[in-house]
C-alpha cells in the first residue's frame, strides 16, 4: 500500500506545529523523518495514522492491504507500551481482541508474529524478564499481528543502548527484506536514518516544513555500521539540521 499526505498543516492552539507538509511512501519503502526537537515529527506520525486530524490537508492510502489484514496501519512506540501483567504472547494478542477470530487463527497469527521477530521461545515470558531489545521486539511483533501494510515507528530504538540498537536495526532490515511493509520512521538518530531508510525527509524547526529530501542509494542489506559513505551522509544531514536544532534548543518553553 502507498501512503500519501498532502499539504498538511497543524496547530496546537496558537502554536503552529506543521506547515504544508506533503509526502508519499511507496509500497515497501522506508521513509525516515528527521528534524530538530519539537519540529512536529510525532504530530506528523499521529496525523498519518489517523490519531489526530490535521487543521488542513489530507492523508490517503492507495492499494490493497495484505490478505486478511486486520488493520492496514499500525504503530511501534519508543517506550514499548507493553502490559506488564500479560505474557509476551498475551501482549502480541492484544490488538487481535477487538476482532472476533477463531482461536486457531488467532494462535497462528501470534505464532507467526513471534517467529518473525525471533520471539518464538519467549511466548510465555513476562515483560519484566526481558531486556529492552526483547521488549521492543514484542512491540514490533504486536504491530505485525494485525498484518499491516504500513508501519509508523516513533523513535523505536531510542530507549535502547548502542549494541542493542544495532541488533534491532539488523532485525528491521530483515523484516523489510521479507515483505512489502511501507514504513515511516521518525528518529533523532541520523545514523539510524541512513542505515534504515530509502529516503530521508528533513523537517525544519517548528512549524515543521520539509526542507530537504535525501535518497540513500546503497541497498539496505549492504549498509554496515561505521560505513564511511553512510557517515558522510549522516554528516550532511546534520549540516542541514544543525542551525535549526540550535535555535530549537534556545527556545523558551511556553
Ligand atoms: N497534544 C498537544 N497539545 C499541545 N501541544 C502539543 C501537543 N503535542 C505536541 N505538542 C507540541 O507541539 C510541538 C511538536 O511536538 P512533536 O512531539 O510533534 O514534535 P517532535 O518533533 O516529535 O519532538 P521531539 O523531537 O522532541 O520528539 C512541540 O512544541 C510540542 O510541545
Amino acid at each position: 500500500m502507498n501512503l500519501s499526505a498532502s499539504r498538511i498543516s497543524h496547530n496546537y492552539g496558537p502554536l503552529p506545529v506543521l506547515a504544508d507538509v506533503s509526502l508519499t511512501v511507496a509500497s515497501g519503502e522506508v521513509v525516515a523523518v528527521v528534524g530538530p526537537s519539537g519540529c512536529g515529527k510525532s504530530t506528523l506520525l499521529r496525523i498519518l495514522g489517523g490519531l489526530e486530524r490535521p487543521d488542513a490537508g489530507a492523508v490517503a492510502t492507495e492499494g490493497e492491504p495484505p490478505a486478511r489484514s486486520l488493520n492496514p496501519i499500525t504503530y511501534v512506540f519508543q517506550d514499548f507500551a507493553l502490559l506488564p501483567w500479560r505474557t509476551v504472547a498475551g501482549n502480541v494478542a492484544l490488538p487481535l481482541e477487538e476482532h472476533s477470530l477463531p482461536t486457531a487463527e488467532r494462535d497462528a497469527i501470534i505464532r507467526d508474529a513471534l517467529a518473525r521477530t525471533g520471539l518464538s521461545d519467549f511466548a510465555k515470558a513476562w515483560p519484566r524478564q526481558l531486556s529492552g531489545g526483547m521488549k521492543q521486539r514484542v512491540g514490533i511483533a504486536r504491530a505485525l499481528a494485525v498484518r499491516p501494510a504500513i508501519l509508523l515507528m516513533d523513535e523505536p530504538l531510542s530507549a535502547l543502548d548502542g549494541q542493542t540498537r544495532e541488533l534491532l536495526m539488523d532485525d528491521l532490515v530483515a523484516l523489510h527484506a521479507a515483505g512489502d511493509l511501507s514504513t515511516v520512521y521518525v528518529t533523532h538518530n541520523l545514523d539510524e536514518a541512513v542505515r534504515l531508510a530509502d529516503r530521508i525527509l528533513v523537517l525544519s524547526r517548528r512549524p515543521g516544513r520539509i526542507r530537504a529530501e535525501v535518497r540513500l542509494e546503497t541497498p539496505r542489506a549492504e549498509r554496515r555500521p561505521a560505513d564511511p559513505a553512510l557517515a558522510a551522509q549522516a554528516r550532511e544531514l546534520w549540516d542541514l539540521i544543525r542551525e535549526d536544532a540550535a535555535e530549537a534548543d534556545r527556545e523558551l518553553v511556553a
